[in-house]
């Protein structure tokens, strides 16, 4: 059966312990041969009855009394295990689902970052969250109440088939013919790919939500609605169109399995009363029908639980898929060294990198020499972000190596990696917590001092301090909302903090203010203090000043020197610099005509 397969292997995966869900299927098994019990004493007390009817035996009302107690206790006995059956099911539930959301945050910490640029965050939500709830669902409801079906449904047809063959085998038909119908509408293909469909479309959906509410303030500002956000409405469109094709194609089945499950005495009985007519044994016939009616009645609610768990199992399955894609995702091979180099110059040696199936970067070689000033230039696309992500290693090369001190990047374990860098992104991460442990983020050593300090340098210790709590200020979904200048300035003071020697700056200053601009190049300029820096930069009046300009275009590079070296070649970046200078002549005119 697959959900035993897909329990056991979720153990596997989880690597919680069996336990709970060996208890869990114990007390799930009691709780099932209890069950049959009163069937059991019911045949007894039948045969009985018939017994005293024919006049072979007196009525024993001691023994019609221990059949009624026997019965009443298994009762009890069955609801008690059923109860902590299910509980310990849950325990195991949640046991695996804690270790399950363990693994999985574990491993997507593990993930280089270039992983986490290109899936969206609303996926991996999705398979975190909703993917291991659902196999919650499945642990501590189908399971204990597929195992109490199973042994229940096969103990019964066993027992009935001892008693008389030809009963149970017309017993068998509408059963069989209901499973059957419902087996083949869930594992054909056609079945399996409505499933998929509507499983991937609220996949689809989550991620697409996440982006939707990121996107929001974008969307308002636009005055648009809901219905403009295209990719939105279409998720949302499929999802509906996918969740009524699966509605329309799993009802006649499900009907169908309501429907014959519960005739089957339109069978027992015509067939019941053949064999009394041909029967020398009357009373035992006449027992035995009884019981084959009551029991055909009996079996209908555990096969039906269990033809609806197994309706359940390609979502279980694809759940279960989703999960161990990403434990399975391979991470970058860890490097050996684990302190970091002992200087801090960067080299790029004939480095070539592809993304899937698109080249980025084609031999691209530089020095950059410790304690100086390297920018990054060239148009839009043409592979900036990629040098710097890979000194970070979001990805390994493709050819050729990096190294920082003569050591491979590769080589460095990755807290050293780490510990030798900083990045300065153009959105910065705040996390629901107060200033001070965000900026604390940097160095969680360092004392409400050295925070202060930091802040100091970063020009952003003035605004804290107006803030209602100061530094204990919460920011985020249920704090304060900080501007994106504040932001990157904390940002800053956390990396002032993290002291690393090598800084990579990438358009560090592209969506700030004049003020905020102002305050940011002076945190930075105390941040890059000594520092190996690179810095990618569209405004070029930014970079004049560095020790050397790298222009790429086409993931080449193109030209190499100082600012003014390079406007003396005339070449792109000369260029480059005189649309610069022409944009920072663009002014906005009025309907007329006139500069604003
Ligand atoms: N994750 C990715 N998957 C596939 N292709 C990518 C990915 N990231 C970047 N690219 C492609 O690689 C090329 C280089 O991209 P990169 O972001 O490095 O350029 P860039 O010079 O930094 O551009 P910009 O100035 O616009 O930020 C581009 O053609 C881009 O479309």
């Amino acid at each position: 059966m697959k959900g035993g397969q897909h329990t056991f292997q979720l153990m596997r995966v989880s690597g919680s312990k069996k336990r709970y869900l060996v208890f869990s299927i114990f007390f799930s098994m009691l709780s099932a041969l209890s069950q049959m019990v009163p069937y059991a004493t019911t045949y007894l007390l039948l045969a009985e009855l018939m017994n005293t009817m024919t006049g072979s035996v007196t009525l024993e009302y001691s023994y019609i009394w221990s059949l009624v107690w026997i019965s009443l206790g298994a009762l009890v006995l069955s609801g008690i295990s059923l109860f902590v059956g299910s509980m310990f099911a849950h325990v195991a539930a949640y046991d695996i689902i804690y270790h399950l959301r363990l693994k999985l945050t574990q491993k997507l910490s593990e993930l280089p970052l270039g992983y986490h640029q290109v899936h969206s965050k609303g996926t991996l939500k999705g398979t975190v969250m909703t993917d291991t709830e659902r196999l919650e669902g499945f642990i501590a409801h189908y399971l204990p109440d597929t195992v109490t079906a199973i042994l229940f449904s096969t103990g019964v047809l066993t027992y009935l088939f001892i008693l008389d063959w030809r009963l149970a085998l017309f017993l068998l038909i509408p059963i069989g013919v209901a499973m059957f119908f419902q087996w083949f509408a869930f594992r054909n293909e056609k079945g399996k790919e409505i499933i998929d469909q509507f499983f991937n479309s609220i996949a689809q959906m989550n991620g697409t939500i996440v982006e939707y509410v990121q996107g929001l303030p974008v969307l308002k500002v636009f005055n648009q609605t809901v219905y403009s956000f295209q990719r939105f409405s279409r998720d949302v469109q499929a999802f509906h169109d996918y969740g009524k094709a699966y509605s329309i194609y799993s009802i006649p089945s499900f009907a169908l399995l309501l429907v014959a499950l519960p005739s089957a005495f339109v069978f027992i009985i015509p067939v019941g009363a053949i064999l009394l007519a041909n029967t020398d044994d009357y009373s035992y016939y006449v027992t035995i029908v009884f019981l084959f009616l009551l029991l055909s009645n009996g079996l209908f609610l555990p096969i039906y639980k269990l033809m609806y768990v197994g309706s359940r199992s390609r979502q279980i399955h694809k759940a279960l898929a989703g999960i161990t894609k990403i434990l399975n995702e391979e991470v970058l091979p860890e490097g050996s060294h684990t302190k970091k180099p002992n200087s801090f110059d960067i080299q790029f040696d004939t480095v070539g990198f592809s993304y899937e199936n698109k080249v980025a970067l084609k031999d691209v070689s530089f020095y950059a020499k410790q304690g100086t000033v390297t920018a990054l230039v060239g148009p839009s696309g043409a592979g900036k972000s990629t040098v710097a992500h890979l000194i970070a290693r979001f990805w390994d090369v493709s050819s050729g190596s990096i190294k920082i001190g003569g050591m491979d990047v590769r080589d460095l374990k990755t807290e050293a990696l780490y510990e030798c860098l900083s990045i300065v992104f153009q959105d910065n991460y705040m996390y629901s917590d107060t200033i001070r442990n965000n900026i604390r983020l940097g160095n969680a050593q360092a004392s409400d001092q050295d925070i202060e300090r930091a802040a100091e340098a970063a020009q952003c210790h003035t605004f804290i301090q107006k803030l209602s709590d100061g530094y204990d200020t919460k920011v985020g979904s249920d704090g304060v909302h900080l501007s994106g200048g504040e932001c990157q300035r904390i940002a800053i003071a956390r990396l002032l903090l993290k002291d690393s020697p090598i800084v990579i700056l990438d358009e560090a200053t592209a969506y700030a203010d004049a003020e905020n601009e102002l305050y940011i190049q002076q945190a930075l300029n105390i941040l890059l203090q000594h520092k190996t820096v690179l810095i990618i930069a569209h405004r070029l009046p930014t970079i004049q000043q560095a020790d050397q300009i790298i222009v790429l275009d086409q993931g080449e590079i193109e030209e190499k020197g100082t600012h003014t070296q390079l406007i003396a070649q005339e070449g792109l970046y000369a260029t480059l610099w005189r649309l610069n200078e022409e944009g920072h002549k663009w002014t906005l005119k009025t309907g007329k005509g006139k500069a604003l």
